[in-house]
């Protein structure tokens, strides 16, 4: 058969060439796609490998190092009892050495992440520092000496920050980012860095590059997240004071989980440049950047130290507000506020004990504590997801296309980030028959994306509406302050946290409407605390995994949070403060 065309005419033959030349270039096409991702694939793959040696050895070579040059033990076990206020003392007398406070710290960190993983690497030039420091002569500065412990995504001049993505592997960063320029500036020492979930938006503890983090009190267990290796390594006792970041938990569910003391200041209040996000431009629920410590002075000190005009001048963004002690040091009684359920989860009975501990201790303090009935919470989960997965995780699925996605984060990668929104309603309909749970479907649709601009902006309204809400209950009750469970359950095993992962209400609500709140230890899960929870009610999903894996937990620590309107962290931390002082003292009178 033949065809004829305008001027030329095509017979069988040629268009069997024709379907044969097509089918080749689609099939070599497709094969080079397919061997093009495969080959990508492999060179993150070594990417990473390459990346995990080199973190290994340089946490071996310290160790090395440290056999030669370390302190005695006895010597270094005097420097790491020492709290806060202590410790900064003798190095501002000159009694203690910075470079033997660094040494101490530096041995001890390297002995508890060879069983805890909670060090990514050390920071070489902390030595140079510590030396100069002890042959500085004049006014000391306020952290003088002091050792400190980094996320690892904190920018550090010359490391990189990767978040745990293989994306952002061998991109070391020019420069210290603002807190660490003034942490330095005021004489502290930045001496590790430390590990981090995949993405930073799970409470779990690893990635593939630098593996997994284990909880210090049971390593079984996972120490929250995501500032995991700073909750882990302040809570085995190889760091002092510590930072991380915090968008819906990240520094408090590991201080909760490690038993550390931790402050998420109001978005603003220090500089949040130089941090590694993934999603930076969801600016309607930032992240917070903040301290952690092994006590409430170690937070003071921080907050003291970074709110100088240092760091006004690095990030003009930062309102200049000093640290101001006359309401740290106040005694004027205050009304406070307290929950310990969100309404749609109870928090375990260990943890609803902290929170009636604290209660107890306030009002012999002298405070009037009254029930507060928080505002929707399961709104302001739903504020969350489209706050920060309104994208539809876009931003998400870019940052980890070609990457190896952990194992601890597929799950919640895969519903959350990557299904169709067919399966995300689908998964949403299953919780809510299913698992009697409404909120999972919320967070689900609002995170297969806004779909436009009219709808965004009536996302920014129902925020601002919900914001309002809150500070209208406070005002109405007169409350200057709140305080709630630390998390809704103590330490899980590992790589579990997704089948609970409505939890994070707890803690995110804090971040939707931008209060400061702070985290401290107050007790310990005890056998009376088991056995209540039989009782615990199991109406959903979530409830029956949290009951499930909460068993077997006796020991572990429990935090409570403490709260107050933007701006106000002097009042969080003379809160916390004087919890501490009081719960010290009963130890010491029992
Ligand atoms: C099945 C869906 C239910 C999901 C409900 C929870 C929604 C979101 C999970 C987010 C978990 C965030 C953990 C903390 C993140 C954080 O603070 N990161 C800090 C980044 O610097």
């Amino acid at each position: 058969m033949k065809f004829k065309f305008s001027s030329f005419e095509v017979d069988d033959g040629m268009l069997h060439s024709a379907a044969v030349i097509t089918a080749a270039t689609f099939s070599c096409l497709m094969s080079g796609f397919v061997l093009q991702n495969i080959w990508r694939k492999y060179i993150v793959r070594q990417r990473i490998k390459r990346r995990r040696e080199e973190s290994k050895l340089s946490i071996q070579k310290m160790g090395d190092y440290l056999m030669q040059h370390g302190l005695s033990v006895d010597k270094r076990n005097i420097i790491l009892d020492m709290p806060m206020a202590e410790l900064q003392r003798k190095l501002q007398n000159g009694s203690l050495k910075a470079l033997d406070v660094l040494r101490a710290y530096q041995s001890k960190a390297i002995e508890v992440t060879k069983d805890l993983n909670c060090v990514v690497e050390p920071i070489w030039e902390a030595e140079e520092q510590a030396i100069a420091c002890d042959f500085m002569t004049g006014k000391k500065s306020p952290l003088h000496g002091i050792p400190v412990s980094l996320k690892e995504n904190y920018h550090v001049q010359g490391y990189d920050s990767t978040g745990g993505m293989a994306k952002f592997i061998d991109c070391p960063q020019p420069d210290d980012n603002v807190i660490v320029k003034t942490l330095k500036e005021q004489g502290a020492i930045p001496f590790m860095r430390t590990n981090l979930p995949q993405t930073m938006m799970v409470y779990e503890s690893s990635n593939p590059i630098y593996g997994e983090t284990r909880n210090p009190h049971d390593p079984k267990r996972g120490p929250g997240g995501s500032s995991s290796g700073e909750g882990c390594l302040i809570g085995a006792g190889g760091s002092v004071l510590g930072f991380g970041t915090d968008i819906g938990g990240s520094l408090r569910i590991p201080a909760h989980m490690c038993g550390v003391c931790c402050l998420k200041p109001t978005v603003g209040r220090i500089s949040t440049e130089g941090t590694h996000e993934v999603h930076k431009g969801a600016t309607l629920v930032p992240g917070a950047t903040g301290p952690l410590s092994r006590d409430v002075d170690g937070l003071v000190l921080a907050m003291k130290s970074l709110l100088v005009s240092h760091m006004f001048e690095l990030d003009r963004s930062v309102p200049p507000i000093p640290f101001r002690p006359e309401i740290y040091e106040d005694h004027r009684p205050l009304r406070i506020g307290y929950f310990h359920d969100i309404g749609y989860m109870p928090s375990v009975p260990a943890c609803e004990r902290g929170v009636r501990e604290v209660r107890e201790i306030l009002e012999k303090n002298g405070h009037t504590l009254i029930e507060f009935k928080v505002p929707r919470v399961d709104k302001a989960l739903e504020l969350f997801a489209q706050c920060v997965f309104g994208d539809g995780c876009k931003t998400f699925t870019d940052a980890l296309k070609y990457d190896v996605v952990d194992p601890s984060f597929k799950l919640t990668y895969f519903l959350i980030h990557q299904a169709p929104e067919w399966l995300k309603r689908v998964a949403g309909f299953f919780y809510r028959t299913v698992g009697h749970d409404p909120i999972p479907k919320k967070v689900l649709v609002a995170a297969a994306g806004i779909k436009s601009v009219s709808k965004w902006w009536g996302v920014v309204e129902d925020l601002q509406a919900y914001r309002k809400k809150f500070e209208m209950e406070m005002r109405a009750n007169k409350l200057d302050a709140i305080i709630s469970p630390g998390f809704a359950y103590a330490a899980i095993p590992l790589g579990k946290a997704f089948l609970t992962v409505g939890a994070v209400a707890y803690t995110n609500l804090y971040n939707v409407i931008n209060y400061p709140a702070g985290s401290l230890p107050v007790t310990k899960v005890t056998e009376e605390d088991e056995k209540l929870l039989e009782n615990y009610p199991t109406k959903t999903l979530y409830a029956k995994n949290i009951k499930k894996l909460s068993k077997g937990s006796v020991g572990l620590p429990i935090n409570v949070q403490f709260v107050a309107p933007p701006y106000q962290e002097e009042l969080v931390l003379r809160l916390m403060k004087e919890v501490e002082t009081s719960i010290k003292l009963g130890e010491r009178h029992s």
